[in-house]
């Protein structure tokens, strides 16, 4: 059985990994922290490790985009996008004040993973000003933590199935603040992996420009343009050698193989840019958690 690192045990990431690969093959090891899952497969305990690298209303997870760039030499797999729904997790107020502006006046600490208040704004200004917000290492390990401390001031967010697991009540559902919330994995690894079809396929490369002149972006923007290569992301980031100097980190809508794209690096190499291919490998939607 190949084994799969992933942040857990019971959050979104296993969720989503758990929908996408299955019961049968696969064996699913959780971490506490995001480098350990990236670490698991860099040291070769694990084949594979989940990174949850964008979200539908945060955008990049940068943490992440930095671990997968700087920290490993891990190709990606795969890309699976699934939908997510975060929940006010805790225990009910023991003698409810009616507030009838805000049930949930009486929390004064909400734990989660860092991305989380992003994802639920419209939430935290409406109900939870009051209060404060810690950072722990995923939504489950919030729950869990809130779950130990049993006092109804400190809830947690994070998913359905963490909820269920540590027997502690929803508050309120969805309450994130769109509810097509999606969030974007990436499957890692040393080793090409049998997956199922998709008729998407996605490469993404870093591009490193020789040097900041006029246009040197418009030159690589212009290899992929005139080839009609489609680029579904493009975000320029620190190369954290020297202030003020970027690499483009750059999703592209086809597979490395195409002599379009293969044309297209080669020229950007040409004008003296760098490359490295991160992944050529299949994309999967999932747009409800009872597709298959
Ligand atoms: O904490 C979790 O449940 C995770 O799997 C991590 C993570 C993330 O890093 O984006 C995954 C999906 C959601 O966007 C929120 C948190």
């Amino acid at each position: 059985m190949k084994k799969v690192a992933l942040l857990g045990p019971n959050t979104f990431s296993e969720e989503a990994t758990r929908h996408f690969l299955g019961e049968e093959a696969f064996e699913y090891v959780p971490f506490k922290l995001i480098s350990d899952v990236f670490m698991a497969t860099a040291s070769g305990e694990t084949d594979l490790s989940v990174i949850p690298i964008e979200n539908t209303l945060e955008g990049s997870v940068h943490l992440h985009v930095d671990w997968l760039v700087h920290e490993v030499d891990l190709p990606i797999r795969a890309e699976y996008v699934f939908p997510i729904d975060m929940n006010l997790i805790g225990f009910p107020q023991p003698n409810p004040e009616p507030d009838a502006s805000n049930p949930y006046s009486h929390i004064r600490k909400v734990l989660s993973h860092h991305v989380v208040p992003a994802q639920c704004s419209k939430f935290f200004k409406k109900y939870l000003s009051g209060a404060e917000f810690e950072a722990v290492s995923s939504t489950a390990e919030g729950v869990r933590l809130a779950t130990v401390q049993n006092d109804s001031t400190v809830a947690a967010i994070g998913p359905a199935v963490a909820a269920a697991s540590y027997k502690v009540p929803i508050l309120q559902k969805e309450i994130q603040d769109h509810k097509d919330n999606m969030t974007r994995f990436l499957l890692v690894g040393k080793e090409a992996e049998e997956l199922p079809e998709s008729d998407k396929m996605k490469t993404t490369i870093l591009v490193t420009l020789p040097e900041d002149y006029p246009g040197a972006l418009h030159q690589v923007l212009s290899a992929f343009a005139w080839r009609r290569i489609n680029l579904s992301k493009i975000e320029s980031k620190p190369t954290k050698k020297k202030l003020g100097n970027y690499y483009f980190y750059i999703d592209i809508q086809g597979a490395l193989d195409s002599v379009l794209l293969q044309a297209a690096i080669q020229e950007i190499e040409a004008i003296g840019c760098q490359s490295r291919i991160l992944g050529s490998y299949p994309s999967y939607l999932f747009t409800s958690k009872s597709e298959a």
